[in-house]
This record gives structure tokens, C-alpha cells and sequence, in this order.
């Protein structure tokens, strides 16, 4: 069973900033977001961790071990270097998105995203320690086949980014109805799920679903772990498996 510990990162009031006291330029928002992504990256990373862009403004980390103290730690690093501030939702599930859902509540009980007085909040739970499994963390790792070969050395830029964005949209949707798994674009080609308890069949039905409705291939290599790091990288070595024997689905697992 599952036990995914998820910490939805919110920047306080970040709407009225980028309008305040009148619009900022677009290439400074553009540069502060992706600075912080890249610094909450290290800081969530260094400890095992992973963090999600999404939508740049709402970030969501997956943090099986790191406790109260270094949630904390992040938050006032991220307050000394930037002109915002984060405020951060924590909770556990077996379902990450029930998990993301009572990180969200947390945040929203405390007031709005967009109001001023709302800073800096830092509520919820954390998995203890003694508490914590071998395989609390399950990663899957998307990627399209052949992109290189399909899209990116036939089509224009643009257009291969259109594929491979159709292929995460139906992809993210279909993970998240039927299987309460929050996936994420990284980048490339490739998409990561963080997932609950799911077979091999559970996969390929996946894959066939995006087949079917957007005409993307995928196959997918999945691990689970005490981190997300150690998760994700078991992931990592079975899409290289995938690539050797031309298979779809391989589970760190079986
Ligand atoms: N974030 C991330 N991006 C990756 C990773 N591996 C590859 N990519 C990205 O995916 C792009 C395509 O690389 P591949 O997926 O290796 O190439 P491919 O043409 O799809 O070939 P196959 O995957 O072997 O079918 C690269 O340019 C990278 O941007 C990864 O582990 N993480």
C-alpha cells in the first residue's frame, strides 16, 4: 500500500503582486518563476524529494521524509532570497490525489491565495518516521515512443509540442479518474506519475487509452520506494528496459 506524503507550494498573493503597483514585465515574472522552480527543485531534491512546475504559481512536491522542520527550512529560504513569499499545505494518503486534496484545504482554510494577510502558512501532517515503508512512494515514468523519429525530426517545433502536450492532457486526465494518480509534463517527451498501488494491466490499459483517443505512444517504466527520488529513478531504469526489449510496461516489482 501506498503512503503518499504531498506538499502543495502556493506563492502568497502572487496575482496582486504581478499587478502591483502596476504590471510587471512578463520576462521578470517568467525569470522569477522558473528561478524559484529550479530553487525549490535543489532544496526539495537535496532531501530526496520531487517537485512539479505545474502551474508555476501552485507547485506540487511529493515529500516521503521530509518532516515539519525542513518544510519549515524551505519556506524561510525561499522567503530570504525571493520578493514573495510560499505558504505550504502537507498530507498523506494512500491515494496521492486525496493527499493533494487535504494539502489544498489546508491552504484554503487559511484564506485565499490572493489574500494579503494570508503568508507563510505551513499546516498539516507529515508521514513519521516510524511510520514510513519500503514502498510508500510508487513512480511511473511516461514517455512518448519514438519521438525523436515521429515528431521532433518531422515536425516543426510547434507541432510536435501539440502531440506531446495531447498525449500528457489525456494521459493526466485518464491517470487521475481512474486511478486518483497526479502526472506531471517534465519536460521532453516525458511525464511522471506519482501513483497508488497499480498492476501491470492497470499500465497498459493507460498506454491504450492515449493510444486510442490521441494516437500517442507511450510505454512506461515504474518503481516504488521510500523516497520519490529512490522511486523515480527505479522508474528511470525501467524505461531503459523498455528501450532494450521493446516492451511497454516494466515494474521495478516483478
Ligand atoms: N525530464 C526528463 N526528460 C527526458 C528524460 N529522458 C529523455 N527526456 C527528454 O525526452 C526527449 C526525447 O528523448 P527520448 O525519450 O530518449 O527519445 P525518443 O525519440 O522518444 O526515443 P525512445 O524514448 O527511445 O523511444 C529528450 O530530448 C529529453 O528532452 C528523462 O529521464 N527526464
Amino acid at each position: 500500500m501506498t503512503s503518499t506524503q504531498v506538499t502543495l507550494i502556493q506563492i502568497d498573493n502572487y496575482g496582486p503582486w504581478t499587478v502591483t503597483p502596476e504590471p510587471r514585465r512578463e520576462v521578470d515574472l517568467q525569470t522569477l518563476q522558473s528561478r524559484l522552480y529550479a530553487d525549490l527543485s535543489q532544496l526539495v531534491g537535496n532531501r530526496e524529494g520531487y517537485v512539479f512546475f505545474t502551474r508555476f504559481d501552485n507547485m506540487v512536491a511529493v515529500t516521503n521524509g521530509i518532516d515539519g522542520d525542513a518544510h519549515a527550512l524551505i519556506q524561510e529560504s525561499v522567503g530570504n532570497r525571493y520578493p514573495v513569499t510560499v505558504s505550504l499545505g502537507i498530507a498523506v494518503d494512500e491515494r496521492p490525489i486525496a493527499a493533494l486534496g487535504r494539502a489544498s484545504e489546508y491552504l484554503q482554510e487559511a484564506g485565499s491565495a490572493q489574500d494579503k494577510s494570508r503568508q507563510e502558512i505551513l499546516e498539516g501532517e507529515t508521514l513519521p518516521e516510524r511510520e514510513r515503508g519500503e514502498e510508500d512512494v510508487h513512480i511511473a515514468h511516461f514517455d512518448v515512443n519514438d519521438a525523436t523519429g515521429k515528431y521532433t525530426d518531422q515536425l516543426n517545433a510547434f507541432d510536435t509540442f501539440i502531440h506531446i502536450e495531447q498525449g500528457y492532457a489525456e494521459l493526466m486526465r485518464y491517470m487521475r479518474t481512474a486511478h486518483d494518480a497526479l502526472s506531471f509534463f517534465v519536460g521532453g517527451d516525458n511525464v511522471i506519475a506519482v501513483c497508488p498501488s497499480l498492476s501491470r494491466a492497470d499500465y497498459h490499459d493507460a498506454i491504450d487509452h492515449v493510444d486510442e483517443a490521441v494516437g500517442v505512444d507511450l510505454k512506461v517504466g515504474a518503481g516504488r520506494a521510500r523516497t520519490a527520488h529512490d522511486a523515480g529513478m527505479q522508474a528511470k531504469h525501467e524505461l531503459e528496459v523498455c528501450r532494450e526489449e521493446g516492451t511497454l510496461v516494466e515494474l521495478a516489482w516483478e
